[in-house]
């Protein structure tokens, strides 16, 4: 596959090493704007938004990965395999599993349980265990260290489904698993397969065993931590 690819319009060299990618388009545009000097627009292909800037003096990217293990595996694999990406670090929304979760808490995904068939592809005589890379998740539980956030970290469950019609986050509970979400899984086999990098930081946006909830505003902008934690890993 040459570049640009259907999905992505940037040029060889437009991002850089490290790409932090929320799945909203516009948190990424809200990272971009908030903390970047000199932010570039390097990509806008079905409203994608893609910017390369740099933090406190080292280059870095952003870009919107969407909704969902199939959108996460399309824009994993383009960036590892066909930019020279050599680091992702998912910077999501989450729902708590865990009771010791509140609305704004971070998870920083040690390993990631699906639900999905995403790695059916790899055609292996077993079940893959998918897990962020060690040397970014060291380098997270770090900065959360010396940021003094509220963070757990641990197995999040990455799922098909936002609306289900059962009962299953009971079931992830008593295997201990922190939170779900929805691409942590894909992101973490397509960089184990690409012989690259990857994390997942979520922030918890809803509490489905009590009701609570941040709103669409909210998800979009107020992650700041979270963002601050991905930006000061670069
Ligand atoms: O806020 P983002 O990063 O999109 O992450 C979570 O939010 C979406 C569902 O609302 C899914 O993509 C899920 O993984
Ligand atoms: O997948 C997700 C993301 C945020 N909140 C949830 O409840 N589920």
């Amino acid at each position: 596959m040459s570049i640009p690819t259907p999905h992505i319009g940037a040029q060889e060299g437009d991002f850089a090493g490290t790409v932090l990618m929320p799945g909203d388009p516009l948190r990424a545009q809200f990272v971009a704007e908030t903390y970047f000097e000199n932010a570039v627009l390097i990509n806008n292909v079905r409203g994608i938004k893609g910017y390369t800037g740099s933090y406190r003096g080292k280059r870095v990217s952003v870009m919107a990965s969407g909704m969902g293990m199939p959108s996460m595996g399309i824009y994993s694999y383009e960036l590892f395999n066909f930019y020279g990406v050599d680091s992702i670090i998912r910077i999501g929304s989450a729902g708590a599993i865990d009771s010791e979760l509140d609305l704004k808490d971070i998870v920083i995904a040690m390993g990631a349980c699906t639900n999905s068939n995403y790695g059916a592809q790899f055609g292996l005589p077993g079940t893959y265990a998918p897990i962020a890379g060690y040397a970014l998740l060291n380098k997270a539980v770090s900065r959360a260290e010396e940021m003094k956030l509220k963070y757990k970290v641990g197995n999040v469950f990455s799922s098909d489904t936002f609306y289900d019609d059962g009962a299953s986050l009971h079931q992830w509970r008593k295997m201990g698993v922190l939170a779900v979400e929805m691409e942590a899984a894909a992101l973490y086999m397509n960089a184990a397969r690409s012989g690259k990098n990857a994390l997942c930081i979520c922030t918890i946006s809803d509490c489905p065993f009590t009701g609570e909830k941040c709103s669409a505003q909210e998800r979009q902008t107020s992650f700041r931590q979270m963002m601050e934690l991905a930006l000061a890993m670069v």
